[in-house]
């Protein structure tokens, strides 16, 4: 936890400097107002009762209403400052927790529920992470306060003093007490409290709603929240009560003894040791150090949960790179012979059984390569090795004789286009879905009209409202964005699946074309379309294609079935159907589905 402050003063250093000096200096003015104030009160009180001189009396009183006046203005310019600090270093403390998440070059960390876990954890401390430095601020100006009060109430009376540190010592150890107990519980709940966002998730998500309906297991689903609020509940509930014990119990000693010690300060002043000015140092003391403890408190207990949170933080911020990336890496330039797996084992985690066991295979440079199988067989594990989303956990992959973990992973992936099986709905207008797959056609029209003719999309887009300027999905519309006309189009299953194939057609020159099932959303009509667009587009390419419909892939130069990770038959089409395996049997079954009953 020091090592996480360290860093977060730093941080703070780092992204406002010169802006600190603001917020410290008002913190040293709002801890000493009100001691300069009470100290005039008991000046004044003393100078009339002494019948002194009334010019100076009416001076000090001047000065009272001055510095009362700084008082009331001084919180609302601390909370201005506070909140331009908090933007500012909210603002540095996003953009390095995004450019670390960027860092990871692989998939592993995002498809690790922990880790996901933790960046939004993360996420929230870099939300708050200004409030860090106010809790910090805060814990200043309550010692200073409190330093103040003792100091000034030492030159007075040094017994009052010991009467007002006898309040206040024990109070600050068991609020500490307290808080650490807080912070504690606020561990304790939070596995409770992320299953119970998890189920709110989950009841207000577009993506659940049609089978939470369907299925009618929204009552389910809520009791199941409901049971976790519960479970979370039972905890704080054990813990407000064991403060309000304590606190009920540290405020009735408090006050006995700040009554004792008013009992004690009035008579000696009857005794005249004391003067009238001293009892109402006293008073001021006692309330001023109770005020300032408890802000002291509130800061401590506030910048703990903080540091909390920001462990979060600096465990992503630092977490080492997920795959080695070569200090040089080898120069990768245009595919010429061609892509070899070769003796490929992987599996996702030690704990995980093997997806891939003992892959060989040759991607020859120019050639269609089909990749078919069983659910489950590999092959699109086999994709995300291909783009270095993974390293193998045993063998490599070469381009051109290169291992591709030599090579920086952003020259792979430059050679490399896809539609994945699980490709992206952007909420974008239409012609920035097509041009995010290569950055460089953002404005490019006649780039975009070429991607999305290749993909037979152009006719559906050219239809919408705004032509290409259409923003597609009615998600995440503000007001405004309701009023604006080009807003609001959904697309079906299969126009998003065209715009993800016009995405990695914009890709052109690159040296390999993967489609990970690019079909499956189609007609019948429009995949036998979109195929002679492919094997057009694919002419001389080097591709792999993986799909389940194997009519589409009959015509590719080499078929490789995958089984359970290993390859079990490989070759062109007609060598597969004589052979009378897996290909042909599979490929049977689907062609009688295609026959008239
Ligand atoms: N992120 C992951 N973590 C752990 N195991 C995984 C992960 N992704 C896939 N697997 C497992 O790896 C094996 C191969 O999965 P893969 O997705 O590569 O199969 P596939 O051939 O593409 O299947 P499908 O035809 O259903 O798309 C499966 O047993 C699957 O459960």
């Amino acid at each position: 936890m020091v090592a996480d402050a360290l860093f977060a003063v730093r941080l703070t250093w780092h992204s406002a400097r010169g802006a600190l000096l603001v917020p410290v200096a008002l913190t040293l003015a709002s801890a000493a107002v009100p001691v300069v104030i009470a100290w005039l009160t008991k000046t004044v009180l003393d100078r009339i009762l002494l019948a002194s001189d009334q010019g100076n009396v009416l001076v000090l009183a001047c000065a009272i209403a001055v510095a009362g006046l700084v008082a009331a203005v001084l919180p609302h310019i601390t909370e201005f400052f506070d909140g331009e600090l908090d933007r500012r270093i909210g603002a540095v403390a996003f953009d390095r927790l995004y450019a670390a998440v960027e860092r990871f070059i692989g998939l592993g960390r995002f498809e690790n529920p922990e880790f996901l876990d933790r960046l939004r954890l993360a996420d929230q401390s870099a939300h708050s992470i200004g409030r860090l430095l106010d809790a910090g601020l805060s814990v200043v100006r309550g010692a200073l306060m409190t330093a103040g009060f003792i100091g000034v109430l030492f030159s007075v009376s040094p017994a009052i003093t010991a009467v007002v540190l006898m309040a206040v010592v024990p109070t600050l150890a068991a609020e500490l007490a307290l808080s650490r107990r807080r912070a504690r519980m606020t561990v304790e709940v939070s596995p409770a409290e992320r299953r119970e966002f998890f189920y709110s998730q989950l009841l207000s998500s577009v993506d659940a709603a049609k089978e939470i309906r369907l299925f009618g297991i929204g009552a389910f689903l809520r009791g199941r929240m409901l049971r976790e609020r519960r479970a979370v509940d039972t905890v704080r509930r054990r813990t407000d009560g064991r403060e309000l014990l304590v606190q009920s119990v540290l405020g009735a000693l408090g006050t006995l003894i700040a009554g004792g010690g008013l009992v004690w300060a009035i008579l000696a002043a009857w005794r005249g040791s004391l003067t009238v000015g001293d009892i109402s140092l006293f008073v001021a003391a006692i309330a001023g150090v109770q005020a300032a403890l408890g802000a002291m408190i509130g800061g401590i207990a506030r910048g703990h949960h903080g540091l909390l949170l920001f462990d979060h933080y600096c465990a992503v911020v630092n977490a080492p790179t997920d795959l080695p990336v070569p200090a040089s890496p080898t120069p990768i330039g245009p595919l010429r012979e061609g892509i070899e797996l070769r003796d490929v084992w992987f599996r996702y985690s030690a704990d995980h059984p093997w997806a891939l066991r003992g892959v060989n295979l040759r991607i020859p440079y120019g050639q269609a390569v089909a990749l078919v199988g069983r659910n489950g067989a590999g092959k699109s594990t086999l994709v995300k090795l291909l783009c270095r989303f993974y390293d193998p956990t045993r063998g490599a992959i070469l381009w051109d004789g290169v291992d591709i973990r030599s090579v920086a992973p952003e020259r792979l992936r430059e050679r490399v286009a896809a539609v994945f099986q699980d490709y992206m709905e952007y909420d974008l207008t239409a012609g920035e879905n097509i041009a995010l797959g290569d950055i460089s056609a953002i404005g490019d029209q006649a780039r975009i009209t070429a991607a999305a003719v290749r993909a037979d999309v152009h006719e559906t887009l050219a239809a919408l409202p705004q032509g290409y300027e259409t923003m597609l999905s009615r998600m995440f519309l503000d007001e405004m964005d309701k009023a604006d006309p080009r807003s609001g189009v959904v697309l079906s299953g299969g126009q998003w699946q065209r715009l993800a194939l016009a995405r990695a057609f914009i890709r052109e020159h690159r040296d390999l074309l993967i489609l990970d099932e690019p079909s499956s959303g189609l007609d019948a009509e429009a995949e036998s379309e979109i195929h002679r667009g492919l094997r057009a587009y694919g002419d001389g390419r080097t591709s792999l294609l993986i799909s389940h419909r194997l009519g589409s892939v009959r015509d590719a130069d080499l078929i490789v079935v995958l089984d359970e990770g290993v390859i079990v038959e490989r070759g062109p089409h007609a060598d597969l159907m004589s052979a009378a395996g897996q290909y042909a049997q599979m490929f049977s079954l689907q062609a009688i589905d295609y026959q008239p009953h």
